[in-house]
């Protein structure tokens, strides 16, 4: 990471007034040596600064904005389209009209131009015969008939935002075809002037050639004469092999037969409904061997793809007339069925190395993001200039602080460039998701080159085809590649990736600390270390969004023990809320104070969104949390997490992060690859993602909202989860896989039988918004399957998200403690809550406003959590829930018994035998937090089997946990005001 470090060394200036106390320690090692050069321009600012001169903030404008207004959109794309329309009657009225008119527009400079107009004879007046003759008799000739397609091409996207290829594809294809046809017609033309050819003939059609085309005919033929031809020809060919993409001549199906083949629309949920799988990517190696996956063969990548998308069902498929060299290979009904013969002509074959739309998204990321960091650096470097001059300070030790630059843009691209704005843009195509996103090779057909071709090893006879699929069917692991992956995106295919336009631009951030506050800081450290009898060889601060860090250098000799034990002094000292110390440093050997900055920075989400970093990650389920004290971008990858516990204090920042959690998440992961189940106790928090439900919730079969606010009805999704965990480990015990990935990459490149059951299999994320809820109206059964999920469910793609307000140790139990190795925590109101979460103080220390630790292992680091208003969610889901989506939910295996809950559930407990001391017994047992049916005996007055009683009714009900033998039972319910509200739930007899 580069940072701007500018060194202040000891000496102190003579003759200031407020010098530090004199440092003890005289004999302390003399600092660095020499004072390292400023580079000129941050001295200047430091000048400009220093003379109380403000520097402008650099403002980007947006003179494009237009260009997103979508009346101007509509204006534009209708214009294209009628001009297109426009140009084919101009065109075609050329071919009758054209040499009568040629003479009026030449004309033009000596007749005026009403004259001309009547004298013309094209059928749309003199500007259409001008445009035919300056692009066909000039121009291209016949040839100059394929810019209306461009033309046409540009309106239809325009106006309804779709299209079936790139913009790219047709302009390759039109402009090579008009420049190509046009010097052929030329070679044709010029052929036909040759003495002994017959002149007029030449004459009447040279206008299929055009100017250009002429032109350049003669220019060849004088060079190279008739080698014309084998030029033409030689172009001809390179461009079909690097437009389409061609790597292999096995032409043993031709195209055409290809072309012919229908298009097939693939169920909805590839990975649950059956009839899908009967649909899916089985199909080439079914259980018989004549289903082998046959040769592999030209396919085209054509225009024609979204049909797939667009069909809800699978659709019935009339058997074709065989091409005759399958008979023996291919059943035809099965080579027809799967997603492979679905794409008809309009089917793109996974290419091993990326699709050149990758390749152009990477470009255009690079491009982009540019000028942004351009703007970043000139901000920052001002910033550094500013300090500059608070480092010219020199007082007491060694001081030197450091504004970071930022590692990646510091702030977005500026939205007068649109386009790289958008992360589908990315892609190098409007339709195409971020390539970095997805983990599979395969390309989109809309993005990729027409035609690609994938072949079997040469070494393998093609008439062993049949025997293939029998290797492939028996034995899982069979080296041999079945010809196409399998797409799981393709029943989504045109979904769009939100764009960072739905994100507020809060433009570029600045360090919002003053000189004063760093020396006023730095002089106290320096005091207050010096009245415990620490010195400091040098110190040096790092500025955050939210908090400067202080680094110490001590004396040599200076224990950090002592350091550390002084702390709370230090802090004291310091009279500034949120001083945490690090002693030592890890890795560095130094000591850290983070002091927070009087006036905080509000990292935007879409600051840290439009980072490269988070753009172009592998990760599988990246999260951009926020940045670090050195305005890192702080990413982590939770499916290596493996499962995150939150905790925090009401209102500081725990909704926030959950949603740039699940906002980072709908950033990089296509529907068919990512599902939520969301557990919402406090009602409100995650309402907003209903709107996708179809597209990324997962909820129980016959149930209404997929978002659970309901407490009694997580039981029944929790062991549904389980269940689907179990039913995942049996798969991937049966592909001989370990983890989901590996499964999945099985999966696609159809190596796993879904008549086997074997299925395309989502991530799954849980998350629930408030765990002392849960633990308080259900205890132990939602405990054990937590537990479980947290201990078993790495490996099969089912990761836990769980958030508390109240981080005490009953509902941060030991053993939910123990399977969540990576914890975050806002602030917290004690140090004792800071220890039950992160296993160290420091929490409640925070500054509050997404100010958070994230402790993974050993490791604690301090995070600014990016900051996502309600309305930005709320864009977002919109933009996901309008599109098209799966007809449901992603649903989860049924759990018997599910309506009734099970024993112990809040639901079936019966209100009306409940016993009329039920709610003075509980609060005795609250209060008390013993679990015991002497002390209800004892308080109460009772015999013991009312009490015995009274004991199992608050098992019911959740309040105390099962019997336990000899010992007390366990109290569910940490407080009153909990078990007020516990009772309040509960149904009134
Ligand atoms: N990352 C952040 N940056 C700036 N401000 C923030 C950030 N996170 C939270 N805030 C501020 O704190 C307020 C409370 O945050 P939030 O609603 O996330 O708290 P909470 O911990 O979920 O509270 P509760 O548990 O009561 O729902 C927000 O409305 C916002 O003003």
């Amino acid at each position: 990471m580069a940072k701007n470090t500018y060194k202040q060394n000891t000496p102190a200036a003579p003759g200031r007034g407020n010098e530090p106390r004199p440092v003890r320690n005289q004999t302390r090692p003399a600092p660095e040596p020499a004072r390292e050069p400023r580079p000129s321009a941050p001295k200047a600012a430091a000048k400009a600064h220093s003379r109380g001169v403000k520097l402008p903030a650099i403002k980007l404008g947006n003179p494009f904005a237009f260009l997103r207004d979508r009346r101007f959109q509509l204006f534009l794309g209708f214009f294209f389209l009628l001009s297109s329309i426009y140009l084919t009657i101009a065109f075609v009225s050329f071919v009758f009209t054209g040499h009568a008119d040629q003479s009026v527009v030449e004309g033009l400079s000596t007749t005026p131009v009403k004259e001309a107009g009547q004298e013309s004879g094209n059928w749309l007046g003199l500007v259409g015969a001008m445009l035919a003759q300056l692009l066909i008799y000039k121009g291209f000739g016949v040839a100059a008939f394929a810019v209306i397609p461009i033309v046409f091409f540009l309106g239809y996207k325009i106006v309804f935002r779709r299209a079936e290829v790139s913009l790219s594809y047709v302009l390759a294809l039109c402009l090579f075809s008009m420049v190509w046809l046009s010097m052929l017609m030329g070679y044709i033309v010029l052929s036909l002037e040759a003495p002994d050819a017959d002149a007029s003939l030449a004459h009447s059609l040279d206008f299929l050639s055009g100017g250009i085309g002429y032109e350049a005919a003669l220019w060849l033929d004088s060079l190279i004469g008739w080698g014309t031809v084998l030029l033409l020809a030689f172009l001809l060919i390179s461009f079909v092999v690097y437009f389409f993409n061609v790597t292999s001549l096995n032409l043993r199906r031709s195209e055409t037969e290809e072309a012919d083949e229908p298009v097939v629309a693939v169920g909805n949920q590839p990975f649950a409904s059956a009839a899908n799988h009967a649909a899916s990517p089985a199909a080439s190696f079914e259980e018989d061997e004549e289903e082998a996956a046959p040769e592999m063969t030209l396919r085209r990548v054509g225009p024609v793809a979204t049909p797939v998308a667009a069909t809800a069902r699978p659709v019935a498929i009339e058997p074709e007339p065989k091409p005759e060299y399958e008979e023996d290979e291919v059943e035809e009904e099965e080579y027809t069925a799967g997603p492979v013969a679905a794409s008809g002509p309009a089917f793109s074959i996974a290419a091993p190395e990326p699709a050149p739309a990758v390749a152009a998204g990477a470009a255009a990321v690079v491009m982009s993001v540019a000028p942004t960091a351009a703007a970043s650096l000139a901000s920052a470097s001002a910033t550094v200039a500013a300090a500059g001059a608070v480092a010219s300070l020199p007082k007491g030790p060694s001081f030197s602080f450091e504004t970071p630059t930022d590692p990646e843009p510091l702030s977005i691209a500026p939205s007068s460039i649109p386009t790289p704005l958008s992360m589908a843009d990315l892609a190098g195509d409007d339709d195409a998701p971020l390539p970095a996103t997805l983990p599979l090779p395969a390309p989109r057909e809309t993005a990729g080159p027409a035609l690609q071709i994938e072949s079997k090893p040469g070494e393998l006879d093609p008439a062993a085809g049949a025997d293939m699929a029998a290797i492939a069917d028996d034995d899982e692991d069979a080296d041999i590649m079945p010809a196409v992956n399998y797409d799981p995106t393709l029943d989504l295919s045109r979904y769009q990736y939100p764009t960072l336009e739905l994100l507020n631009d809060y433009g570029v951030a600045k360090a919002q600390v003053s000189k004063e506050e760093l020396e006023a800081n730095k002089d106290r450290i320096v005091e207050t270390l010096g009245h415990y009898g620490i010195n400091i060889a040098s110190i040096k601060a790092t500025i955050g969004p939210t908090v400067t860090l202080y680094e110490i250098v001590p004396d040599a000799g200076v224990r950090i023990s002592k350091i550390k034990s002084l702390e709370d002094d230090i802090a004291l000292s310091l009279a500034a809320l949120g001083i945490r110390i690090i002693a030592p440093i890890p890795g560095k050997g130094t000591i850290g104070i983070e002091v927070p900055n009087t006036k905080k920075e509000m990292v935007s989400i879409r600051s840290v969104f439009a980072t490269e970093k988070f753009i172009n990650t592998e990760m599988d389920l990246p999260i951009s949390f926020g940045r670090t004290i050195t305005n890192e971008v702080f990413v982590v990858d939770l499916a290596k997490m493996p499962h995150l516990l939150m905790a925090g204090a009401t209102g500081q920042g725990k909704s926030v992060g959950l949603n740039v959690i699940l906002a980072s998440l709908l950033y990089k992961r296509h529907p068919a690859q990512l599902k939520f189940v969301l557990v919402d106790p406090k009602k409100v928090e995650l309402s907003i993602f209903n709107k996708i439900e179809r597209h990324f919730l997962a909820k129980l079969p016959d149930t209404e909202e997929a978002i659970i606010t309901d407490t009694k009805k997580v039981v029944n999704t929790l062991n549904s989860l389980c269940m689907e965990m179990d039913k995942r480990y049996d798969l991937l015990k049966d592909a001989g896989c370990r983890n989901l990935k590996e499964y999945n990459r099985k999966f696609i490149e159809r190596r796993l039988n879904p008549k086997k059951g074997h299925r395309f299999m989502p991530f799954i994320v849980l998350v629930i918004d408030e765990l002392a809820d849960l633990m308080m109206t259900a205890g132990k059964e939602v405990e054990t399957p937590i537990a479980r999920l947290a201990q078993l469910a790495r490996a099969i793609g089912i990761h836990l998200i769980v958030a508390t307000q109240r981080p005490s140790v009953n509902v941060i139990t030991g053993i939910i403690k123990a399977n969540f190795p990576c914890r975050i925590s806002f602030k917290v109101t004690s140090k004792i809550d800071s220890r039950t979460i992160l296993d160290a103080g420091g929490a409640d220390q925070l500054v509050g406003q997404g100010d958070m630790l994230i402790s993974q292992g050993s490791d604690i680091i301090r995070v600014q959590c990016a900051f996502i208003d309600t309305p930005e969610v709320d864009r977002l889901c919109d933009f996901i829930g309008e599109q098209q989506g799966y007809p449901d939910a992603y649903l989860l295996p049924e759990v018997a018994g599910e309506s009734g809950g099970g024993s112990g559930d809040a639901e079936d407990f019966d209100a009306a035998s409940r016993d009329s001391m039920f709610e003075e017994a509980a609060r005795v047992i609250v209060t008390h937090q013993q679990g015991s049916t002497s002390l209800l005996q004892r308080r109460l007055k009772l015999g013991y089997n009312r009490a015995g009683r009274l004991i199992d009714q608050l098992e019911h009900a959740g309040i105390v946990g099962p019997f336990e033998g000899s010992k007390a039972r366990e109290v569910l319910i940490p407080d009153e005001y909990s078990l007020e509200q516990l009772l309040n739930n509960l149904p009134k007899s």
